[in-house]
């Protein structure tokens, strides 16, 4: 099914836009906040809405293993099963099953793997993959694809280039929902793999593009390298999607190189453990040396958690295990990162994404953000 997709504004390459979906429209380029079992860890949706969250993402090899996407669709579907009422996007499966099943056997066919959380073994294809993003209801869907390790020979990259684009195919001719279906790109850190891997792919005519096999671990440059090479490629006038990105100056990278949507376990996963995302790098509040400092978190911020408590406080909690710590941890973090999308499109507005890009790449220097 097409997806409306407006461009507003360019900026060089990158682009000020407006995703119209199912359930609402979405201004680019945007965040999405990885809700991977049916809820972004900690959050209520109201929380996240407040946040200036606009859409989630979901995993469907998650969601497929537990509670079961049949359940799901008896709740009527992943919105209504998790109280989210605004876009959702999932996650074929295709990458879980290579980063957490044990044991798995790629085929022509699909890809057969043992539960990570009870051994059983499944068999996901590219029909089956579609069908249970069709029961989960989610605006945007993902093809079931191949997702080279980082990093991986020429032979390797060749072979999941040639299946990811035999299981788009197969992929379109499954659907039978009206949900938008994105292809994924591959091909590794070859160009000539990824020039490839767009051209079979564009040929397709998908709705969107995602570009995958990035963010497995390859140096920054790299990854920047690669979309220098892929995103030319794209249609202008399709949404492109930089899959499990990410760190907030590889987003502005990204949107600079013409990327409009974003995912990331980042301002989540790292809340959890304590850390906080910060304009010169991160944070971690368990460090001893906060157990008396009675300042906000992030001078400036005014994020709730930054505006009502002491990191004091913060090193508290989060050593003493309490949840409320990793909830106002992350409500940082989502918040930095949706503040941080909120200002880069609206620099691309006035034209100044450069001025964006040059302030953050002296704040942070080399520093990890
Ligand atoms: O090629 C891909 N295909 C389908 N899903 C993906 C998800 C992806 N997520 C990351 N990196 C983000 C990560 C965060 C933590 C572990 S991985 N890279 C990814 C690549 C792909
Ligand atoms: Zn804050």
């Amino acid at each position: 099914m097409a997806l409306r997709f407006e461009i507003l504004k360019q900026d060089g390459a990158a682009r000020l836009g407006r995703l119209y979906t199912p359930h609402g429209v979405v201004d680019t380029p945007v965040f999405m906040p990885v809700g991977t079992q049916g809820t972004v860890k900690a959050m209520t949706p109201e929380e996240l809405r407040a946040l200036g969250a606009q859409m989630i993402l979901a995993n469907t090899y998650h969601l497929y293993l537990r509670p079961g996407t049949e359940i799901i669709r008896e709740a009527g579907g992943l919105h209504r099963f998790m109280h989210w009422d605004g876009p959702i996007l999932t996650d074929s499966g295709g990458y879980q099953v290579f980063s957490l099943a044990p044991l798995r056997r790629l085929t022509a066919e699909g890809v057969i793997f043992r539960s990570h959380l009870d051994g059983s073994e499944h068999l996901f294809t590219p029909e089956k993959v579609v069908a249970l993003q069709e029961a989960l209801g989610s605006d945007i869907a993902m093809v079931l694809d191949e997702c080279p390790p980082y990093p991986a020979s020429r032979e390797e990259v060749t072979a999941a280039v040639a299946r990811t684009t035999a299981w788009a195919e197969r992929s379109l001719a499954a659907q039978s929902a009206a949900q938008a279906l994105f292809g994924i790109v591959q091909g590794g850190v070859y160009r000539d793999l990824r020039e490839q891997s767009a051209r079979e792919l564009v040929a397709l005519d998908f709705p969107g593009y995602a570009i995958g096999g990035l963010s497995v671990g390859e140096p920054k440059e790299l990854m920047y390298q690669v979309l220098d090479w892929t995103v030319p490629l794209l249609p202008p006038e399709k949404p492109r999607y930089l899959m499990g990105v990410g760190h907030p100056d590889d987003i502005i990278e990204a949107v600079a190189r013409g990327v409009d949507m974003f995912d990331c376990v980042l301002p989540t996963r790292l809340g959890r453990h304590g850390g906080a995302l910060t304009p010169f790098g991160r944070l971690n509040i368990r460090n001893a040396c906060y157990a008396r400092d009675f300042g906000p978190l992030v001078p400036g911020c005014d994020c709730y958690a930054c505006q009502n408590y002491s990191r004091a406080y913060l090193h508290h909690l989060v050593r003493a295990g309490e949840i409320l710590g990793l909830r106002l941890l992350t409500t940082h973090n989502l918040h930095f990162l949706l503040k941080l999308t909120a200002e880069i499109r609206a620099a691309i507005a006035r034209g100044e994404l450069g001025l964006l890009r040059a302030r953050w790449r002296e704040r942070c220097g080399g520093n990890r953000t």
